[in-house]
């Protein structure tokens, strides 16, 4: 079983714009993300970094510019198509299904994987006995390495929300992505659930080798574990650099701490 993705694109995004009625939730910002590389997107309430994600995963459409994914073209795919191209997402409010265990939640991510396997899973077709073997030890062994197998069994519903949040990127991983995207990760856990998944978001992207795109409040795991950090306000980029260069930044220092520092 090989979990690393065979070739991981960049990702370019260049002068997204887009209007919600009068509203200008996003005016142009560009960035890449290099293969493998993490990168934290953030900005105060309301900056557009949930509408840049949605964009990029499809969900909206933008007026004008562009988003691509080495040669592919992301803005003529739809939702599933961004998916099939390799991109896994996690949402803000946790989108398992709570009578069925861990494991049969992480395998929807394999089936989503391939269209055959989600064909099948739709139609109610047999998967072959080789496909869902296979699948399950990969599902098995990806539970250990995020230290869940002990709730492997469990359904999703009886869980903790910080240990739910973990199976939610187990379930993302099951897709074999080349980039992860991760919508407000840490929200709603204790501060030692967050240094663990920090923790095992880096070293999962160190062993598998995709890149990771980071829409996250929490400022201490963006800066701790960001190769580089976007900054939007008001749906414009502001600045970007590597952690501790965007951290110096005067415009983030008077959002984040108002101007005291
Ligand atoms: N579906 C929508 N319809 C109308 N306005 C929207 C919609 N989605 C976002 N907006 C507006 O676009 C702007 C950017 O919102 P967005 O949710 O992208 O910000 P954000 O940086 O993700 O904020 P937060 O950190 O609070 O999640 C805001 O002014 C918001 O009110």
């Amino acid at each position: 079983m090989t979990a690393r993705p065979p070739d991981v694109p960049t990702l370019k995004v260049s002068d997204v714009r887009l209007r919600f009625g009068g509203v200008v939730a996003l005016d142009g910002p560009s960035f890449t993300i290099e293969p493998g590389q993490i990168v934290g997107l953030i900005g105060p309430n309301g900056a557009g970094k949930t509408t840049l994600f949605n964009c990029i995963s499809r969900l909206y459409e933008p007026d004008s510019g562009q988003i691509a994914f080495g040669g592919t073209d992301l803005l003529a795919l739809s939702a599933d198509g961004v998916a099939d191209a390799g991109i896994a997402r996690t949402f803000q409010n946790i989108g398992l299904f709570p009578t069925i265990s861990v494991l049969d939640n992480i395998l929807t991510g394999a089936y989503s994987r391939t269209r055959a396997g989600f064909v099948a899973t739709a139609l109610g077709l047999p998967r072959t006995r080789r496909e869902e073997a296979g699948e399950r030890d990969e599902a098995w062994a990806l539970l250990e390495s995020m230290n869940l197998a002990h709730v492997g069994r469990e359904p999703a519903g009886n869980l903790p929300y910080g240990t739910l949040k973990r199976v939610e990127l187990a379930r993302a991983l099951m897709q074999r992505p080349r980039l992860l995207m991760l919508d407000e990760p840490a929200n709603g856990l204790i501060h030692e659930e967050v240094l663990e998944l920090a923790e095992t978001v880096r070293r999962l992207r160190d062993e598998r080798g995709f890149s990771v795109l980071l829409v996250e409040h929490h400022m201490a795991m963006v800066m701790s574990i960001s190769d580089r950090v976007v900054v939007l306000n008001f749906g414009q980029k502001v600045t970007e650099g590597e952690p501790a260069e965007v951290a110096a930044h005067p415009e983030v220092i008077e959002a984040y701490l108002g101007g005291a520092a």
